[in-house]
């Protein structure tokens, strides 16, 4: 990974760069199958996990890592999921490095976010996920809580789990609210295996964008759950991602959002000229392939260098 002085195959150095990774759903289980009968690697996804933080330290030069969420798989025995959380945080503490992470859907059917959270180092007094950081000051990196309005993780008396819910008999009418059954377009989102952003986490990234804009900075936008329908599947959308939407296209600091969730991956441009990039998953990659890659930040764009069933992907801002 990586050449020897640093430069790209543009001859630009970065600004910086940073490591990626999405959906480990690691477990101690046989070989399984999604609902949709696609193959899931269970054990074999924390080795592509050791192989990627081998390369990415070989790299020498990333400044963090990003694991895009869903770190466990939620057919992990329920009386293992603490070490299987524990046992992958191990391995991603052999990178030379920071790691953020951030929750998905996975990880809350195995730990409520109390006992999940600090294992995440997202440290939080009310259990919500949403954070931000910025590597150098020229950029802002916005971690958002796909799962803020949400019918898993919060407990059952939680306001944000009876708003879900709510939500959810009023979206979904199926018994089972994880299937689209019935469902049409974009509608086909609204899925109990989905979460929402709440009104407070908006006012936040509104805050949050504006600030970064007073400063100058270009931002990019992370949440497990992807946010442009032309990036992901229609199941796997964010309920509320118009809204979210709405205020990032307030402004203009927003270059890219990052996503997981969406297992095959995807890439879009959206009408305001925001890259979205859902980056494909480690558990289903067969034995001997992988996905994971880094990321080199430029001024004018970021250039994913992917492996193997991770794309390689090229986003040039439009200004
Ligand atoms: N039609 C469906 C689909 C799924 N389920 C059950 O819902 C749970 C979550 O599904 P899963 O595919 O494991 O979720 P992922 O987060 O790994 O992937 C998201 C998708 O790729 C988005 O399209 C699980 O228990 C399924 O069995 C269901 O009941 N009915």
């Amino acid at each position: 990974m990586g050449n020897r002085n640093g430069l790209t195959a543009q001859g630009k150095q970065p600004l910086f760069s940073f490591g990626v990774i999405t959906d480990v759903q690691y477990a101690d289980i046989p070989d399984g199958r999604s609902f949709h009968g696609v193959p899931r690697y269970y054990r074999n996804s924390i080795r592509i996990l050791q192989n990627a933080i081998h390369k990415w330290n070989a790299h020498q030069n990333l400044s963090f890592a990003l694991h895009l969420g869903d770190i466990v798989d939620g057919h992990c025995p329920k009386d293992q999921s603490l070490s299987a959380v524990k046992k992958v945080v191990k391995e991603f503490d052999k990178f030379n490095g920071r790691v953020y992470h951030m929750i998905g859907n996975h990880c809350l059917y195995n730990l409520p976010r109390k006992e999940l959270l600090p294992l995440l180092s997202i440290h939080s007094d009310d259990s919500y996920a949403y954070y931000d950081f910025s590597p150098i000051p020229e950029y802002r990196f916005v971690v958002l809580d796909g799962y803020d309005i949400s019918a898993i993780g919060w407990p059952n008396d939680h306001p944000h789990t009876i708003e879900a819910l709510n939500f959810l008999n009023k979206k979904n009418p199926n018994v089972d609210q994880n299937s689209p059954e019935g469902l049409v377009g974009l509608e086909r989102r609204f899925l109990k295996f989905n979460g929402g952003i709440g009104k407070e986490q908006l006012k936040w990234l509104e805050d949050t964008l504006k600030d970064a804009s007073n400063l100058n900075q270009k931002v990019v936008v992370c949440c497990h759950v992807p946010l442009d329908p032309g990036a992901t599947s229609r199941e796997a959308l964010l309920w509320n991602y118009d809204e979210v939407m709405d205020v990032i296209h307030r402004y203009n600091c927003v270059k890219v959002c990052l996503g997981g969730h969406d297992h095959e991956g995807g890439h879009s441009v959206d009408s305001h000229g925001v890259h979205h990039r859902v980056l494909e998953a480690t558990l289903e990659c067969p034995p001997g392939t992988e996905a994971f890659g880094y990321i080199d930040v430029f001024d004018d764009r970021l250039s994913l260098i992917g492996t193997d069933r991770m794309a390689s992907t090229e986003m040039i801002f439009n200004n």
